[in-house]
């Protein structure tokens, strides 16, 4: 099929229904999503065909390409995968191998695309991608259907909270179109997304070497398909919103240029600022107000999330790098215990009761990993006692830490709900998580040292402190106070 010009492609597009097309036309931000499937399902053909039609591919590259490849495919046009080959490692390969982003639109919406692996070692990139994006489109190739590699990619999409699917049926143009192809997979795909909590589903029948059901439609060649275009799936798919919750300024830097002037500096995480507004000062719990929110070069009259501000506050308190500013109605939740979902991305896997740096925006805390459950990806069931996550396992587990923590759930606030797991013994990353609820610990026993170390909510490390017991082990046990929290509070939160 010869495509047709772009702006009647978009002519097309524009039939749709009024008010949803007025919704698509008013979105100024990009639609953010990821590609994923197995190796060879034609990820990379996929994105060269949407650069190419939707003429994102700039001149000079089009002319480099078709001079590069000497590679045309058996249509005579240029291999779109070659659009795609950044790194010089993946040329020499043949295989994508690391998260490239993309950049595409349309009169209606811009789009950024990442590129993500689809070889099993590279799980970690394919989360790295998932971590921000609104949508997956999951490809598969019509003559082998889902596979294990489609299943785990859905699953960490869908625990990434990416909560809108597009299941590209690509290959088509080899199963010779045929319908109950596309309804057998369609089918089996909907049963998965539903098994993961996934609701928006869209399954197109396409063929990416070839442009159809891409960005242009393909009625005479499949005439039983009613259904959108990628394109127009994409044009019509909502943007998350990444926080629902308060203010949250996870604290970068502590900038004293003088005596007079203190600000703290970070990119606001979540939520919206403008002075007068009260925040606490978090893990120590204490409340200040703010004075001045100042940018680069002026000093602004609110901030939202997204900015890169210097904070001043209208007293002096005790703040320093690692901390996290949070408006005063809905806070993070600070706690001991934490429930969190991660994915093992080294050979080693996580092994129980280790002791890891646990890394969230400018934090850096020590923390214990317990697995509790993985996820049997043929089955879709959590398996319990899980003993150590081996590579590429997605786990459910509790963190535990030494030091009051601050999260918000992923589901509440990704940035400050989402964290990496350092081997501390080899510096590299081991895992990528999120949490997914506060335990109702109260409070927690270590050791450090000869100490014990005692951490309890304010009022009952109180009580505690003015007992005689404790009079008489004030040398070997340290009462620490959960700030701003009471007993009642923890014993209320729900698991
Ligand atoms: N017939 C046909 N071939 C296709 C289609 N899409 C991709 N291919 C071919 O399938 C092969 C693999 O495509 P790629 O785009 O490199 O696949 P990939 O999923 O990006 O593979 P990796 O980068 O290795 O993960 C190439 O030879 C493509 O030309 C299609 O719709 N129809």
């Amino acid at each position: 099929m010869t495509a047709p010009a772009n702006t009647a492609a978009l002519a097309e597009v524009q039939d749709l229904p009024e008010a949803e097309a007025a919704k698509a036309v008013k979105d100024s931000r990009p639609l953010r999503l990821i590609t994923c499937g197995s190796v060879d399902d034609g990820k990379s053909t996929l994105i060269g065909r949407l650069l190419w039609d939707t003429k994102a591919v700039k001149e000079d590259q089009a002319a480099a390409l078709s001079r590069d490849s000497g590679k045309q495919n058996d249509l005579g046009l240029p291999d779109f995968a070659l659009l795609l080959d950044g790194l010089q490692a993946e040329r020499e390969q043949g295989i994508t191998i690391d998260v490239a982003y993309r950049y595409f639109s349309t009169d209606r919406r811009s789009f950024i695309v990442a590129d993500t692996p689809g070889h099993e070692q590279y799980t970690r990139n394919m989360a790295t991608g998932a971590s921000t994006a609104d949508l997956a489109v999951l490809l598969v190739d019509a003559r082998a259907g889902l596979l294990e590699q489609t299943r785990r990619h859905a699953t960490i999409a869908s625990l990434m909270g990416i909560k809108q699917f597009v299941l590209a049926v690509n290959k088509f143009d080899l199963v010779s179109y045929d319908k109950s192809v596309f309804d057998r997979i369609s089918h089996e795909f909907k049963e998965l997304a539903l098994s993961l909590g996934v609701r928006q589903i869209t399954a197109i029948p396409m063929s990416a070497l070839k442009g159809e059901n891409v960005v242009y439609g393909a009625s005479t060649i499949m005439p039983w398909y009613d259904g959108p275009t990628l394109v127009q799936a994409l044009e019509l798919a909502t943007i998350r919103t990444a926080t629902a919750g308060g203010f949250r300024l996870p604290v970068q830097r502590v900038s004293r240029p003088g005596e007079s002037f203190r600000g703290y500096q970070g990119t606001v995480a979540g939520g919206s600022i403008k002075p007068g507004d009260s925040v606490a000062i978090l893990p120590s719990g204490m409340v200040a107000n703010v004075k001045q929110i100042v940018t680069f070069d002026l000093v602004r009259n609110a901030a939202v999330a997204g900015d890169a501000i210097t904070l001043v506050l209208d007293r002096q308190v005790d703040v320093s790098r690692g901390d996290m500013i949070a408006s005063l109605d809905g806070q993070p939740m600070t706690g001991l215990g934490f429930d969190a979902q991660l994915v093992a991305l080294q050979p080693g896997g996580i092994e129980p009761g280790k002791r890891y740096w646990l890394k969230a925006g400018s934090r850096r805390q020590r923390v214990v990993v317990q697995p509790v459950s993985q996820l049997e990806l043929s089955s879709g069931k959590w398996k319990p006692h899980a003993e150590t996550l081996a590579m590429n396992a997605i786990g459910k587990v509790r963190l535990s830490f030494d030091e009051l923590a601050v999260f918000d759930t992923y589901e509440q606030n990704r940035a400050t709900g989402a964290f990496i797991l350092i081997d501390p013994d080899t510096n590299n990353t081991v895992a990528g998580g999120m949490v997914t609820a506060k335990r109702s610990d109260l409070g927690g026993i270590h050791r450090e040292g000869e100490r014990v170390l005692l951490s309890l909510p304010a009022d009952l490390a109180e009580e505690l402190m003015a007992s005689e017991a404790f009079a008489a082990r004030r040398d070997d046990v340290d009462i620490r106070r959960i700030s701003g929290q009471r007993s009642n509070e923890i014993f209320e939160t729900p698991d």
